[in-house]
């Protein structure tokens, strides 16, 4: 079964009213030939259009009520069933996450929480109705936030927190939050002061684009225990509230929550990893690089998921939302098994029957030591409860899913589609050798179960008819379109190179092993700092520097990055004030570090193509400068110099090129940005025409060198040169062959 993928478009907000909306929904009819479609035009081309098909689309009159009812209460009766259910909303900030999930307090905005708790205690009063009692359900329920990559209860208010957080483990294959409380909760009267309770304790605050923006991941987990005189069945509902990402060129954010923002961005990126890892069916999911990814374990936990997405209609958000859309259609493919969890016994019933102990003295039997810890917890909780004692102590360790991949657990003939898996219960049967009673099924028998219950959402291929076979490929093809219009322009994250993702694992570990000594929060700074600076967003990266510098006091690797950023950042607002001043106002006085209102991110690479060449230039000759670090505290650091965008070879030209003539012209883009000699505009061309047949004939230039250039340039993917110390920063090139080349032109009209 896939992941259930929902969109819910919001409705326009009081400040959007004059806005233009360019999100539309087609709900399944005829015409649509039945399916659920978002449609949004192209970024560079207004005039097209692209759709993607999920499973429902809820359009902006869509009621609380509405989404409920489709979406998510028939899941219920899975989660009875013995199913796990996990409902996570996803979305850039402001899109409707929160409003979706937790809604408002009046009865008609409550959101899927509410009524889901709601459900669950309906459905266990029936279940004990129906049963007379026979089975009792227990509800316990877990609340935490994950806040700058920690984790933090929610039943624990802030000032009792340990700043670190609590500290996650792998557990068998279970990613296990250590030390989280669990609540019993038999009502939902009790769930509602709880919940509400807990939600102060969340980390919110008004952002620029969201007035109460949650500036955390938040999950609440509701364990739902079904014992009957022989069985304790345990199934969970997890209702996930992710934050949103943000662009910090848009929400003029401060210090805090810059910080708040670079960690959010970090792991919504690691999620869309993931994702493309699952979708590319490569061997390594990167879960481990954010607690959210671990947490959430997209693809491994079994059970059902929905995601429900949340899109903003208006224009302002158009290459986030696109970057949603992407997310989301990937995600739908993610394949997850459905697998049950299995009832436990609470007692082994024949043997006793045989030892001659009967009737109620069966209830009495200590407890075999061969459920896992989670399932005997269960029991002795019961045990308790029926010897009329309440629980006080609150479940310590609670179990989330398994960041690890199951395979290993899986019968090896495991079928494409996890047709015929059951979990592997290894902890939970764990002490099953030890069983004093002799052998015993290791799992429940039920009749009808080959194959067992397990769902999947395969179509059959051969069923479909020619028209459906070619509006899929029509929409398969109408989707990567999307995700290249998307590539091209969006302020996405440039993809990191495993080279640099190294380096930014090297430094949070050294975070995490540092956590003790004082200098965590400055290295963490520094992290921060080089996410913004991979997202292109070099005024929150700079004010990240200025946050870590007390921490590294006469760092001179780290003022040469500061100063770096400022030229960069001052350039960039000359070019821009520049360009304005052709017809406006003077430019503003330059000042630091307000953001820049640019309203559509441009990826790094493309910021610094526009930035002016010179502060480029410069950028290279600081790091270059940069003394060799002593074997510090800050070595982490001093070693990130990969964090820029540059090649070995493009620190060359630097020392030289900054004192060739030839750059003349490039420096004079900074006011006039297409003001080339012909000579250096027809060396563009040639460079920019990707021919390495031309490019070789350049002087100076062999095939080898060409085939760098070009190889060089293709990577770039659309982008182009656009001026000489451009030139010179590619591999293999630098200031002296730049002239060369710029030397060898035979074009006698060069002044
Ligand atoms: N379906 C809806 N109907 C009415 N108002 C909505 C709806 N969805 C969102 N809103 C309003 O939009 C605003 C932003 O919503 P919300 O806070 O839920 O966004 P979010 O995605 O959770 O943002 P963040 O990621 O910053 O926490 C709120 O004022 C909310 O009331």
């Amino acid at each position: 079964m896939s992941v259930r993928v929902v969109a819910r478009i919001r409705p326009l907000l009081k400040q959007e009213l004059d806005k233009d909306t360019i999100v539309t929904a087609e709900i399944p009819d005829e015409k649509s030939g039945n399916v659920a479609i978002v449609r949004i035009p192209n970024p560079k081309n207004d005039a097209e259009s692209f759709s993607f098909q999920f499973n429902s689309v809820y359009e902006q009159d869509a009621t609380q009520q509405q989404l409920f009812d489709s979406e998510v209460a028939p899941q219920v009766k899975q989660l009875f069933n013995g199913l796990d259910i996990t409902i996570f909303a996803y979305g850039v900030t402001g899109t409707g996450k929160t409003h979706t999930m937790r809604g408002g307090k009046s009865l008609a905005d409550r959101g899927v929480i509410p009524r889901l708790l709601s459900s669950i205690y309906r459905r266990c009063r029936k279940i004990e109705k129906d049963t007379a009692g026979a089975t009792e359900v227990e509800v316990a329920m877990s609340y935490y936030e994950i806040y700058n990559d920690r984790v933090y209860d929610l039943f624990e208010p802030p000032e009792k927190r340990t700043p670190s957080g609590l500290p996650i483990r792998d557990n068998n294959g279970k990613t296990v939050v250590v030390g989280l409380t669990e609540r019993p909760c038999t009502t939902l009267k009790e769930f509602e002061q709880l919940y509400d309770q807990a939600n102060i304790n969340r980390s919110t605050s008004a952002t620029k684009l969201n007035a109460h923006s949650s500036r955390s991941h938040a999950i609440l987990c509701v364990k739902v225990t079904q014992t009957t005189e022989t069985t304790v069945q345990v199934s969970r509902a997890s209702a996930i509230d992710l934050a949103g990402s943000e662009d910090n060129r848009r929400t003029d954010n401060n210090k805090e929550r810059l910080v708040e923002s670079a960690s959010i961005n970090k792991s919504l990126f690691v999620l869309a990893q993931c994702v493309e890892a699952i979708s590319k069916k490569q061997n390594r999911i990167p879960y481990r690089e954010s607690k959210m990814t671990r947490i959430l374990s997209l693809g491994q936990n079994n059970g059902i998921t929905l995601m429900i997405l949340n899109l903003a209609p208006v224009r302002s958000y158009h290459l986030d939302t696109l970057s949603s859309l992407n997310f989301a259609n990937r995600t739908k493919k993610i394949e997850v098994a459905e697998v049950e969890n299995e009832p436990v016994y609470r007692q082994f019933v024949k043997p006793l029957a045989t030892t001659g102990i009967s009737g109620a003295n069966i209830k009495r039997q200590p407890l075999r030591p061969i459920a896992g810890a989670l399932n005997a917890k269960v029991l002795d909780r019961d045990a308790e409860r029926k010897a009329g004692e309440k629980t006080e102590k609150p479940v310590k360790a609670f179990s989330v899913y398994s960041d690890a991949r199951k395979n290993s657990s899986r019968p090896s003939d495991l079928p494409s589609q996890n047709q015929g898996i059951r979990r592997a219960e290894t902890n939970k049967r764990g002490a099953d050798t030890t069983n004093a009673f002799g052998s015993r099924p290791t799992k429940m028998i039920r009749p009808n179960e080959n194959p067992p219950r397990i769902r999947s959402a395969a179509a059959p291929v051969a069923g479909m008819s020619k028209e459906s076979i070619e509006a899929l490929i029509s929409q398969r093809i109408d989707e990567k379109l999307a995700e290249k219009a998307l590539q091209d322009t969006i302020a996405a994250a440039p993809a990191l190179s495993a080279e640099l993702q190294k380096r930014l694992d090297e430094l949070e570990h050294r975070i995490e092993a540092k956590e003790e000594d004082g200098k965590s929060q400055g290295l963490q700074f520094l992290l921060m700092a080089k996410q913004h600076q991979v997202r292109g967003e070099d005024v929150s990266a700079l004010r990240m520097y200025q946050m870590a510098q007390p921490f590294f006091p006469g760092n001179e690797k780290l003022k040469g990055k500061m100063k770096t950023l400022e030229d960069r950042i001052r350039a960039k607002r000359e070019a821009e004030s520049g360009s304005r001043s052709h017809t406006t106002a003077p430019p503003p006085a330059f000042s630091l570090p307000a953001a820049p209102s640019t309203m559509l991110s441009l990826p790094a690479k493309t910021e610094k193509k526009h930035a002016n060449a010179k502060s480029l230039y410069h950028e290279v000759s600081d790091d270059d400068e940069f003394a060799p670090q002593p074997e510090s505290d800050h070595d982490a650091y001093a070693s990130d110099d990969s964090f820029q965008y540059k090649t070995k070879a493009a620190r060359k030209p630097k020392k030289t090129a900054k004192k060739l003539p030839i750059f003349r012209d490039s420096t004079d883009t900074v006011s006039h940005p297409v003001n080339h000699t012909p000579r250096t505009s027809h060396l563009l061309k040639i460079i920019n025409s990707k021919d390495a047949s031309k490019i070789r004939e350049l002087k100076g230039v062999g095939a080898k060198k060409a085939d760098a250039i070009v190889g060089c340039l293709l990577e770039m993917e659309e982008e182009e040169i656009k001026d000489l110390e451009g030139l010179a920063l590619l591999k293999g090139v630098g200031g002296k062959t730049v002239e060369n080349m710029r030397a060898g032109l035979a074009i006698d009209f060069d002044f």
